[in-house]
């Protein structure tokens, strides 16, 4: 199925920033308004393209006040979340904590979780439930590492990652979830999955959602690939039928380049992709 019909995307493209641990919350207030300033400057048309940041939570109240004040069109979310709700959890963050500062979104199962905290499925799942449970809007992180990839299972293992989370989880809910495909060995390593890799596990995730929670959910959920995107690959990737946003790291700490990122149509044009 073809993703824009009628000049309008079936689903809203999401570019998102996962500001990792870089930003403190002055830098942080910084970085947003100029990434929004330039997007308005450019006449960037944010009821067509969704654009959302994920700064660390110490940044998080500023962003409300800066977001809610000057009525940016932006969202917002945290990297992480806690799978209990409240109690003695030194350390974490509830979603009830991130829902009462607006947030609309929170990453689950991000790679780097899953790889320097340990965290499994298992967890990602429960992480997942309890942002339910928030009205959070959970953007679950999955992909494969290099030795998985070499060894040719990268799909099998992908598909077994969503499996575990969205086989507990009923069709309506899947068809608003977020699911964003990163190849650990592309993250941060200017190594980037070509187009054709993206699309390839965007399609395969959607199918295994169309066969296990059917069509409404398979067409309502949204896919992200991440990693090492720049405004200078965006466009080819977004040219994918079944890529239908981005999860950006280091390039979105550059207000410029985000900005230049989320404006992927103009590139299209551009590069004649359209
Ligand atoms: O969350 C973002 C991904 O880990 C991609 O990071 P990157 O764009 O720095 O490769």
């Amino acid at each position: 199925m073809a993703k824009i019909v009628d000049g309008k995307f079936l689903r809203r493209p999401l570019i998102a920033g996962n500001w990792k641990m870089n930003m403190d919350h002055r830098q942080g207030i910084t970085l947003l308004q100029k990434t929004v300033w330039t997007l308005q400057d450019a006449n960037f048309t944010f009821d067509r393209v969704e654009v959302a940041v994920f700064p660390p939570f110490t940044d998080l109240r500023g962003v409300q006040t800066l977001v809610a004040g000057d009525d940016l069109p932006v969202a917002y979310g945290g990297q992480d979340l806690s799978p209990a709700d409240e109690g003695a959890y030194t350390g974490d963050i509830s979603g009830a904590f991130l829902k009462a500062l607006g947030c609309e979104f929170v990453l689950v199962g991000h790679s780097e979780r899953r790889t320097l905290h340990g965290e499994g499925d298992d967890v990602a799942l429960a992480k997942v439930q309890a942002a339910l449970r928030h009205g959070l809007v959970p953007v679950l992180c999955v992909g494969e590492s290099l030795e998985v990839r070499q060894a040719g299972t990268h799909v099998a293992h992908t598909l077994g990652q969503l499996s575990a989370v969205i086989g507990q989880l009923d069709a309506a809910t899947v068809a608003n979830l977020v699911v964003a495909y990163e190849p650990v060995w592309a993250i941060g390593t200017g190594e980037v999955a070509g187009p054709a890799d993206a699309q390839e596990m965007c399609a395969a995730l959607r199918e295994a959602v169309r066969a296990s929670h059917g069509d409404e959910a398979a067409e309502g959920l949204r896919l992200l690939y991440g990693g090492s995107v720049k405004a200078a690959n965006v466009a080819a990737i977004m040219a994918e039928v079944d890529v239908d946003g981005v999860l950006v790291g280091g390039a979105s700490l550059d207000a410029g380049e985000f900005a230049n990122i989320a404006r992927f149509e103009q590139h299209l044009v551009t590069d004649g992709q359209r």
